[in-house]
């Protein structure tokens, strides 16, 4: 299978390298990273160990793949997708945070599959990542129900020996996803912590707060998302990355911008069109959009690429 992975970060050089193991794969990211990886290839160390050598390019070419995997953060993807508009695809699946779907499907004419990893990556250097944890891939169709092409692409991930879940109820898994991400990343980045920290009080009942208001959009937006299930689901994540560094914290370490919008702002966007007040992830994104605009963050992503996507939740 040819595979594009469009946005080789963390995430997209992780997974661009261990489907390399099975498939004709394409990066496409930014040098000094595209020159390495042209040089001597990918190096995946920590949870998983290979070296492969997947084309990599800084301007996607046009040529056509038979998946493209979108892999750059939220507020990139509007952009993602008028670069990729030019080429042919048989789907597209969206690894990001983020109700990101509708951004893409807007765009392109490729199908477009929802999917969400739990998989951890941190690039390191150039040509080199590290997978901080191996969780698991699960895709489907971004309403839901069987899709031939999402389980073409999960057997294609399955192959090349990633953990994958090819799954009929994507809306419920896209909204405890982001259950997940509201009541971790803005919490574990703000205070500075581990995951893990989320464990004890105060910070695991401001994280299932978070979640709970998450889940009660989620159902306003006619998606079944039990309050157990969100909270569970929050449970398990923070015990399994108790030692990561959540992606938010990780950009507020780097003083980049982060993905609040498409996360805690994402519930207050929803929660608006319902009428429904979510104190808990209002004030998350409040002070995490302070913090940015404190760093001047945001203009600098904007004023590097004008095209990049004013952020939205769709
Ligand atoms: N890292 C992880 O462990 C996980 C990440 N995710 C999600 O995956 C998504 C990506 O995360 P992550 O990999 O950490 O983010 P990164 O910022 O590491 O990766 C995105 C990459 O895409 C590049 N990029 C953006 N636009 C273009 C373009 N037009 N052409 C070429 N390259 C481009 C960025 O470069 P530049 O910065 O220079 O624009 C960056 O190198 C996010 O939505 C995140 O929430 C989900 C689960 C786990
Ligand atoms: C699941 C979690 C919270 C792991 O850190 C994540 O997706 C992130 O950091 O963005």
């Amino acid at each position: 299978m040819d595979v594009l992975v469009f946005g080789a970060g963390s995430l997209g050089t992780l997974v661009g390298a261990l489907l390399a193991r099975a498939h004709d794969v394409t990066l496409v990211g930014r040098d000094p990273h595209v020159a390495a990886v042209r040089e001597g290839g990918v190096r995946v160390s920590g949870a998983v160990d290979a070296h492969t050598a997947p084309a990599a390019t800084t301007e996607y070419d046009g040529s056509p793949a038979d998946v493209a995997v979108v892999t750059v953060k939220s507020f990139d993807t509007a952009a993602a997708a008028d670069a990729l508009a030019g080429g042919s695809f048989e789907a597209v699946l969206s690894l990001q945070n983020g109700f990101v779907e509708e951004t893409l499907a807007a765009r392109l004419d490729a199908p477009v599959l929802a999917g969400t990893a739990t998989y951890g990556a941190r690039l390191l250097d150039p040509g080199r990542v590290a997978c901080t944890g191996v969780g698991r891939v699960a895709l489907g169709a971004r309403r839901g129900g069987i899709d031939p092409h999402a389980e073409r692409v999960g057997k294609a991930f399955r192959d090349a020996g990633i953990e994958t879940l090819v799954a009929a109820d994507m809306p419920r898994r896209r909204w405890e996803k982001l259950a997940v991400n509201a009541g971790i990343n803005a919490a574990t980045a703000l205070a500075r912590v581990e995951n893990g920290a989320l464990t004890d009080d105060p910070g695991r009942e401001l994280a299932r707060r978070a979640a709970r208001e998450t889940a009660r959009v989620a159902r306003a937006e006619g998606v079944s998302l039990p309050n157990r299930r969100a909270l569970s689901a929050l449970d398990e994540v923070v015990e399994a990355t108790s030692d990561n560094r959540s992606s938010t914290l990780q950009d507020v370490d780097d003083e980049k911008r982060t993905e609040v919008d498409a996360i805690n702002g994402a519930v207050v966007e929803r929660g608006e069109r319902h009428r429904l007040d979510v104190p808990t992830n209002r004030t998350l994104a409040d002070l995490l959009r302070t913090w940015e605009a404190g760093r001047g963050v945001r203009e600098a992503v904007e004023a590097s690429a004008p095209t990049r996507q004013k952020e939205s939740s769709q």
